[in-house]
């Protein structure tokens, strides 16, 4: 087995970097997802990807926009919005030398809570299931970046 780096010793960046990869995994199923939906649904929103329907008004048909589709789309830029944030902000967090287990509670509840806003769109849940699961994934962001910034701000 290769030998370790450092960082891979530290038990906050292992935290990190499995958590980070589990949300990260979980956002590029919202692709599988929505290819799904698309093929599914038969309702494509490029000319070129409805030519195995035939052509002319027979594959025009398919050129439409599916309220499925619209959904899962809706929920993978929401997971970009924020699962972007939390890798950045969770690295700068990782590294500002926070207690283990505050560290696991941060990237442990911001998972369950992106998990659950997926499911809360894709179901759909009754709000506010969804605007809560936000709000404490936003909410677990911003707590790490206060952190960061009690850490180290320097103006
Ligand atoms: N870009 C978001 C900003 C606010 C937000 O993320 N709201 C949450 C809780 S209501 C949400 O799930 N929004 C739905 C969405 O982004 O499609 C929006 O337009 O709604």
């Amino acid at each position: 087995m290769a030998k370790s780096t450092q960082l891979a010793d530290n038990e906050v960046f292992r935290a990190y970097a499995t958590y980070t990869a589990i949300v990260l995994l979980k956002m590029m199923l919202m692709s599988l997802i929505t290819a799904y939906y698309t093929i599914t649904r038969k309702a494509f929103v490029n000319p070129e990807d409805t030519a195995s329907f035939g052509k002319g008004d027979s594959a025009k048909k398919y050129l439409r926009t599916d309220a499925d589709v619209e959904r899962v789309r809706r929920g993978h830029l929401n997971d970009l919005e924020n699962i972007v944030p939390f890798v950045g902000i969770g690295l700068l967090y990782a590294l500002s030398g926070p207690e283990l287990s505050t560290a696991l509670l941060h990237f442990r509840i911001f998972t369950g809570a992106r998990i659950l806003h997926t499911f809360a769109y894709l179901i759909p849940l009754p709000q506010p299931g969804r605007g809560l699961s936000w709000a404490v994934g936003y909410a677990v962001t911003f707590s790490m970046a206060y952190k960061v910034l009690k850490t180290v701000l320097l103006l």
